[in-house]
């Protein structure tokens, strides 16, 4: 009979708004480290293949979109925004006489440990084509890089972008998963330590982590070597006052894949809210049929919600 009753409480949703009806969750604190790393496996929670698989398959359809777009476009390859190494990004251009030319920079994904520019080209496919130039970051993931400076690396690329491309109709940004992370810390910069102010138009958040607090303890920081005071100072739920001030006119959709796992759900419904609470012009975006690497993989297609929403964001549907 008890037992019953537990469940039935256990069943019951929560939440003030039809959006989000789910289950009652443990906060993260109350997670043991091997529930948490769990729930930081994106792979794990793949309904299409083994974790294994799910990765490999990933990393495989980036790196043929990414080739199909360099042979599509026009590209500029390795363009220097800042001294070190690593410090560069391609662009991919669109053939075009329009003068209403947006430009999309993308912040790929990857734990801040996986990936790079050479294989994040891919959303430039449907995008070229419907005029819209497509910008893909590098920045240097761990252990050569840690998280200050690779939040420092993407937002001098958005400056040096803007620098190079004045004439452009609109500056919007695209990031996946830790590059969601980045992008929401591009939001969130107080640009007066910058040469200029970039008026950003429209961010694409995508399966995002804004809270990094949960990760400090998991393997996930094994190579990022975060501290407590690190975590804080980058993470985009603790800088929505400044994401107020320095982007209050860009227009943010938070995406989620269905099959996320519930933590990275709830990261993204959590950062969602703080922003529309702070009065932001922000959406979210529950995809359905997708897992935490099929959501920005099939933007690819010009058919897909995302890319469809994404082109609508920009006036090019
Ligand atoms: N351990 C992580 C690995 C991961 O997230 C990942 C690995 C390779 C390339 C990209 C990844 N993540 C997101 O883009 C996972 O379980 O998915």
């Amino acid at each position: 009979m008890r037992t019953m009753w537990l469940g039935l409480i256990c069943q019951r949703t929560f939440g003030e708004s039809s959006h989000f009806k789910r289950k009652k969750m443990m906060h993260w604190t109350e997670l043991k480290k091997e529930e948490l790393e769990r729930q930081f496996s994106p792979s794990l929670w793949s309904h299409r293949m083994s974790a294994d698989d799910v990765i490999k398959a990933h990393v495989k359809a980036l790196k043929e979109g990414t080739e199909r777009a360099r042979g599509l476009a026009q590209t500029l390859l390795n363009v220097p925004y800042g001294e070190g190494d690593g410090e560069k990004l391609d662009v991919y251009i669109p053939s075009t006489n329009s003068l209403d030319v947006p430009l999309v920079i993308y912040l790929h994904g990857g734990y801040w440990q996986f990936l790079s520019k050479e294989e994040s080209g891919f959303m430039a496919v449907p995008l070229v084509d419907k005029g819209v130039v497509v910008v893909a970051v590098g920045y240097d993931i761990a252990p050569k890089g840690n998280m200050d400076l690779m939040v420092s690396q993407v937002r001098r690329s958005v400056v040096s972008v803007v620098q190079q491309y004045s004439h452009i109709s609109g500056l919007y940004l695209c990031g996946h998963s830790a590059g969601a992370h980045l992008a929401a810390m591009v939001l969130s910069t107080d640009w007066s330590e910058y040469s200029i102010t970039p008026q950003i138009k429209g961010a694409f958040l995508v399966s995002g982590i804004y809270d990094l607090l949960p990760i400090l303890s998991t393997y996930v920081n094994e190579p990022l070597k975060m501290t407590e005071e690190v975590a804080v100072r980058n993470s985009p739920s603790k800088l929505v006052p400044q994401l107020k001030l320095s982007s209050s006119s860009c227009h943010v959709v938070v995406a989620v894949a269905e099959n996320d796992s519930p933590e990275f759900r709830k990261q993204s419904e959590e950062y969602y809210k703080t922003l529309e609470a702070s009065g932001l012009d922000v959406t979210f975006e529950d995809v359905a049929n997708t897992d935490h690497f099929s959501i920005i993989e099939q933007l690819v297609d010009g058919e897909y919600h995302l890319t469809k929403l994404l082109l609508k964001m920009m006036g090019k549907s």
